[in-house]
């Protein structure tokens, strides 16, 4: 297979990418205005724009200045995903303001031209090559449109100014006076079907104005960094998969953490452990009606046998996601394999149990209705986390090495049995509480035996590790310890020590123990431990450093404060999927805690039960 598509321009940097989204699919738009990732008609379809992990021949939508070159700037509209791009060219001053608006049927994309001075000569080229940059299609131009149509897919681009075909793409150069508006809208659709009516272009921003502010009307929170926390909210709202309320990991795949390396995965699906982080954040800044979906999604999802719980599903609640690779595809500088699918999906990760446990548990204390349902889940649940808390896993991190007794892993089982105690205790729901007491009880002497290195005051990586994990310092957020328990001290400092590197935090070191992660290869610094780092030095009293932390963590977010999963710290490139969640649910925790606006009825803000104290 063909490695390039002769297309010659590359990927930009990933902090360079925009993020536009619909709640069903998301498109990353670059500095230099090409759409270089777009998948239709949802977040895990097969990729339209897939220039991202190859180059233009792999499909891509360029719309700007004739002469190209990069912006001068650009800015979401107000709380919204509304993008405006400004370039100042010797000719004139134009605008290029993109948007997909929250759908209500087929997925729109609307760019719209608009000079703000002189008079700017413009070119816009779109190939558009479906199933991940592999399949040309059949393009013909209509009267005033153009139709390009391929297997399934078929797609209309509708446009104020005439298009051309060449080499298979759409073409147009027209020059932009001040005062005029030149408008673009690509409308995808299933190819069996009739052709649906292109959107009104102004009445498509004004929706998406009108939806965004709407949605922003819901927040409740009054810490410091305001702004940096409503863009991360947008970001993990726009992660939404709004017909089902799966909540994906991030928008994109295979966006490598180690450059020119091998470690590049799929992140459009549902982990439940990112969800249930997603979760926090949006329930403690006043948003409701998306736990309240995502708790539906999830029980669908885990119907059937709770030993079946898988740690991630499909936005559908599909368990299918196997890994593939393609091979047509270079990958992002370089870095192969390109893979859809995540074979992650069958390991065993204990954590995942907690975190469901525990994200159930704070949707009812966030006054969402009752529901027996979900009570009957968590049973399950418990019943399973019994019978297996015991064993070896892969951890939160998904290691492809050996299993271990993992001691995040544990400390999340007992987090799980911890959230059904107070269930039964705080709201009267059945239960073996006794059981689940003595459980609990358990886990914490065992971890705390097993899991804790007197010689070194930490917790380490697993039972009998040398290495650490950045995981740890979720220790006292989950309740396990209190902040000022000298082995939540002794291990806050342990994994600053021995896991920074250039100001931030490795989420593990991969050379210790033999290489715990059993994969080749480096990888950046992690933001959302990092974030977590900052809860962790503010909550052992260091609260200056933890400050210089977070100012730190927000200078590496991108012009559009958007967060990938890690960073390069040497260059300040950033790594990694992107925008992902995990990285902006740790900004928005981390912005609350400093702020003390985080709730004092979360379960991480619960002072931890004395393990001798017991009733039935
Ligand atoms: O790097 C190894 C693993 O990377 C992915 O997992 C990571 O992303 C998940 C989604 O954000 C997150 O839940 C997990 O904690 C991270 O380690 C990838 O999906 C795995 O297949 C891979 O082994």
């Amino acid at each position: 297979m063909k490695a390039t598509r002769g297309g010659g321009r590359v990927a930009s940097r990933i902090e360079d990418y925009g993020l536009l989204g619909d709640l069903h699919t998301a498109a990353l738009v670059g500095a230099d205005g090409s759409i270089d990732w777009l998948c239709l008609p949802r977040f895990d379809s097969p990729a339209c724009f897939a220039a991202l992990l190859g180059d233009d021949g792999h499909g891509c939508w360029r719309l700007g200045p004739a002469a190209g070159g990069r912006c001068t700037r650009r800015r979401y509209r107000g709380d919204t995903l509304i993008l405006e791009t400004e370039w100042e060219t010797p000719e004139g001053t134009v605008r290029v303001t993109d948007a997909m608006p929250p759908r209500d049927g087929e997925a729109d994309l609307v760019r719209v031209v608009e000079g703000l001075s002189g008079r700017v000569p413009m070119r816009t080229v779109m190939r558009l090559r479906f199933g991940y940059g592999r399949v040309e299609p059949w393009i013909r131009c209509h009267d005033g449109h153009l139709s390009a149509i391929a297997g399934p897919d078929a797609a209309w681009l509708d446009a104020d100014v005439p298009l051309s075909v060449e080499d298979a793409a759409a073409r147009a150069d027209f020059t932009v006076a001040a005062g005029e508006r030149v408008a673009f809208t690509l409308v995808h659709q299933r190819s069996h079907e009739d052709r649906p009516l292109p959107p009104d272009p102004l009445e498509a921003l004004e929706h998406t104005e009108a939806f965004w502010t709407d949605w922003m009307g819901a927040l409740r929170y009054e810490g410091e960094w305001g702004e940096a926390v409503r863009r991360s909210l947008v970001t993990l709202k726009a992660l939404t998969y709004h017909p089902t309320g799966g909540i994906a990991a991030a928008a994109t795949t295979s966006l490598p953490e180690d450059l020119g390396g091998v470690r590049n995965w799929d992140y459009r699906f549902c982990w439940l452990r990112d969800a249930a982080f997603v979760l926090q954040a949006l329930l403690g800044t006043g948003f409701i009606s998306e736990a309240d979906a995502w708790r539906q999604w999830l029980l669908r999802a885990a119907a059937g046998d709770p030993a079946e719980l898988q740690i991630m599903y499909g936005l559908d609640g599909r368990h299918w996601l196997p890994e593939l690779e393609l091979d047509w595809l270079p990958g992002y500088e370089g870095s192969a394999p390109v893979r859809i699918g995540n074979a992650a999906t069958g390991q065993f990760q204990l954590d995942v149990w907690g975190e469901t446990l525990d994200a159930l548990h704070l949707a009812r204390d966030a006054d969402l209705e009752a529901d027996q349902n979900a009570w009957d889940l968590q049973k399950a649940l418990l019943h399973f986390l019994e019978d297996h808390w015991d064993e070896p896993d892969d951890s939160l991190w998904e290691v492809r090495g050996e299993q271990r007794h993992f001691v995040h892993s544990k400390v999340m089982a007992w987090a799980g049995f911890d959230r059904a105690v107070r269930a039964v205790e705080d709201y009267g729901l059945d239960g073996p509480v006794r059981r689940l007491r003595e459980l609990r009880d358990r886990v914490h002497a065992q971890v705390c035996e097993r899991g804790f290195d007197p010689e070194r005051g930490t917790f380490t990586q697993f039972y009998g590790s040398n290495g650490l994990d950045a995981a740890l310092l979720l220790i006292p957020q989950v309740g396990f310890l209190p902040w000022d328990d000298p082995r939540v001290v002794g291990t806050v400092e342990a994994v600053q020590r021995e896991l920074a590197r250039d100001g931030f935090l490795l989420r593990y070191d991969p050379d210790a123990d033999g290489g715990v992660d059993g994969l080749p290869g480096d990888e950046g610094v992690f933001l959302a431990c990092t974030f977590w780092l900052v809860e962790g030095l503010h909550g052992i009293g260091r609260e200056r450093e933890a400050h210089d932390l977070f100012e730190r963590l927000l200078g590496v977010r991108n012009d559009l404060g958007l967060l990938s999963e890690e960073l390069d710290a040497a260059t300040g490139r950033h790594l990694g999927n992107t925008p992902q969640a995990y990285s902006h649910v740790g900004l928005v925790n981390a912005a609350r805690h400093l702020s003390g606006a985080h709730r004092a009825a979360e379960p991480r803000a619960i002072a931890p039960q004395d393990p001798s104290h017991e009733e039935d």
